[in-house]
């Protein structure tokens, strides 16, 4: 089947869901299409994790449809499939990662394997190791959470999603508890995945697309093809990354971009300053 013809990969068409009185998002629609890297962007707490949560299953909305390819796993706000069957194919890493401090590195890469797609241990060990060298970890594999690196951390997290092969992998803020180096090292690490490395070269075709949650706007602008902007519960901005900022008219959409820009250009004229008073 060509790309094209299985595009959008996601589809969410007026998504609602509040907590008690608070309304988070409001008649949200998004699309996300095939081999397309999507960064959702905007002011804390306007939803964005809320968002990644509901396309995961692991929030429920108050209505609204999501589908992956051609099949709703959401109608009027219910899920048609169980949740777990929906959270094989679409895929979360949290900013926290959430490994398991008890089981090693290769024990936590394995563990989803085996029990939400039933791999034998053996073919559970195979694919860890593969994907495992592809993402530079194979010379940790045997160690404990709590003695690798953030960066580390950041790419066993990524190694456990990727493993089950979703079709669409969600990522909450990965980048924002490492340096940018390792922040760098991350975008190549899913360079990698992107590249298909991981798994048979035969299952390269699979449909596959990405969205990120992020603060850091030249990481969603380097990384991403496409940029969101949440506002009011809602994408109010969807612009080809490199037209995001000649293309914004929300008032929301420019403040963000405004503050952006006035502390990148505070920190150059601090450094500036600083590089003087060396000098002196
Ligand atoms: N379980 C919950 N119960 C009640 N309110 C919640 C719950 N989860 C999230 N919220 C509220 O929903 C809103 C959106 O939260 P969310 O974490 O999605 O924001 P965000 O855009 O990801 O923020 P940030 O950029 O700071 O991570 C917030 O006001 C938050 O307090």
């Amino acid at each position: 089947m060509a790309d094209s013809e299985i595009d959008p990969i996601l589809t969410v068409r007026g998504l609602d869901l509040r907590f008690n009185d608070t309304e988070v998002l409001r008649d949200l629609s998004l699309d996300l299409n095939n081999r397309e890297r999507l960064a959702v962007i905007g002011r804390s707490g306007v939803g964005k994790s809320c968002l990644l949560r509901c396309l995961a299953t692991l929030e429920q909305p108050s209505s609204g449809d999501m589908r992956l390819l051609d099949s709703y796993y959401c109608k009027g706000g219910l899920f048609t499939e169980p949740p777990h069957l929906i959270r094989q194919q679409i895929g979360l890493v949290f900013q926290h990662f959430n490994l398991f401090p008890n089981m090693t590195v290769l024990r936590n890469i394995t563990l989803p394997l085996e029990r939400v797609i039933k791999s034998s241990r053996s073919v559970a060990i195979k694919k860890a190791e593969r994907a495992a060298e592809a993402l530079g970890i194979s010379d940790i594999l045997n160690k404990y959470p709590n003695s690798i690196s953030g960066g580390q951390a950041q790419r066993v997290a990524l190694c456990r999603a990727l493993v089950l092969r979703p079709k669409v992998l969600l990522l909450d803020e990965v980048t924002s508890a490492v340096d940018p180096e390792t922040s760098l090292e991350m975008v190549k690490a899913i360079d990698d995945l992107w590249k298909f490395e991981i798994g048979d070269k035969s299952e390269g075709n699979e449909p596959f697309g990405l969205i990120v949650v992020t603060h850091d706007y030249s990481f969603a602008k380097s990384f991403a093809d496409r940029i969101a902007f949440l506002a009011g519960g809602k994408v109010v901005e969807d612009h080809q990354s490199d037209a995001f900022d000649r293309n914004i008219q929300h008032p929301h959409a420019i403040r963000y971009l405004n503050a952006i820009q006035s502390k990148a250009l505070r920190q150059r004229q601090s450094s500036t300053e600083k590089g003087s008073v060396s000098r002196i």
